[in-house]
């Protein structure tokens, strides 16, 4: 097996599995680095709800066991588990290897547009992937996968257009049933993603309800509308009038069903939930521009007690 042309996924939790599971049963070699120390893992990946497949070749390497250069490296880590990972990804790559990150929220790199942070070499190949996808992990090696006709892999550089290497990427991904598209706006795909991350996800996290529920009950739908409204006006603020509306995207909540969210999925098993990217640093962008958000505030209050509750179930 030619390493250079592994794909690397980092995090096996449920977007990495996907991820390496639909590129492995497409013929590509594929590697998921475990976090040192994790339980050794039997090869494989069982698909089941809406997509129904195994993938017995992804093969599993303790992080510190890697080795490198592979040809794409998929980051499939939550955002607040970067900060360790960034200045060890450029050891993992070459010149060519495309950098993949899947994180909702405001990324890591949003006021890093002049690349000084980590290095040419990464920032030139990366990509940011706007996920448009409920998956869930439901056990080591094993996911739930939703579909609901409107499934996205949105996939932009975050420095200037599409280019060949990129859309390359995109058809082969899209080949291997990965629903990937390419944009060349990647400030708009985040806020629009924003939108339903920033609400849905702290206010199924404080109730436990799944999204089509929140969506469809009158004084949760309200606040959803609320603290999308408030995202909205700060896309405006960064330049960018968004084509969904707060009230399209709750429909769309609405449609999409009895989904749990990510940070619901984080507070069931009692781990760390996402609040910097989803809401902590998009109200500090508030701040800057003097913008009240008073709805997103009030989430991330609630969310504190919630994650001091999942602490204590760890
Ligand atoms: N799940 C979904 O449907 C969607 C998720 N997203 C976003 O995608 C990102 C990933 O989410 P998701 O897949 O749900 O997250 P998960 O928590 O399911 O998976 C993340 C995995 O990364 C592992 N990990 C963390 N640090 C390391 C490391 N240094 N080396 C190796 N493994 C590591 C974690 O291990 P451990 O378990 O030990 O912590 C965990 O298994 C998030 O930003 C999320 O908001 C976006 C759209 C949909
Ligand atoms: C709500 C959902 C599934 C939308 O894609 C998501 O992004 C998440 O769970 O974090």
């Amino acid at each position: 097996m030619s390493i250079e042309k592994t794909v690397l996924v980092i995090g096996g939790g449920s977007l990495g599995l996907y991820i390496a599971g639909r590129l492995s049963l497409a013929g590509k070699p594929v590697t998921v680095a475990q976090r040192n120390g994790a339980a050794a893992q039997d090869a494989g990946i069982t698909a089941e709800g809406d997509e129904h497949w195994q993938a017995p070749q992804v093969r599993y390497t303790p992080f510190d066991e890697l080795q490198g250069p592979f040809a794409q490296v998929v980051v499939a880590v939550k955002s607040h588990d970067l900060d360790e990972l960034l200045p060890r990804l450029v050891e993992l790559g070459n010149a060519d290897t495309e950098y993949l990150f899947l994180q909702n929220g405001i990324p890591w790199w949003w006021s890093h547009r002049d690349g000084e942070i980590s290095g040419a070499p990464l920032l030139a190949r990366t990509v940011a992937v706007i996920v448009h996808h409920a998956v869930e992990r439901i056990a080591p090696g094993r996911i739930r996968v939703r579909r609901t006709g409107n499934d996205r892999y949105i996939c932009a550089r975050i420095q200037g257009q599409p280019d060949a290497p990129l859309q390359a990427l995109v058809a082969e991904w899209h080949q291997a049933g990965i629903a990937a598209v390419s944009s060349a706006d990647i400030r708009r795909e985040v806020w629009t993603k924003l939108m339903g991350n920033a609400t849905l996800n702290p206010l199924s996290a404080i109730t436990g309800a799944t999204t089509g529920a929140l969506a469809r009950t009158p004084h949760t739908r309200s606040v959803l509308l609320a603290g999308m409204t408030e995202i909205f006006r700060l896309a405006e603020l960064d330049g960018c009038t968004l084509s969904t509306t707060p009230e399209v995207r709750v429909q769309r909540a609405e449609e999409v069903g009895e989904t749990r969210t990510s940070m619901l999925q984080d507070r069931l098993a009692g781990r760390r939930l996402e609040t910097q990217a989803l809401l902590a640093v998009p109200i500090a962008i508030a701040e800057r521009h003097g913008e009240p958000v008073p709805v997103l505030r009030t989430l991330l209050g609630c969310l504190v007690f919630a994650q001091a509750d999942a602490g204590r179930a760890q």
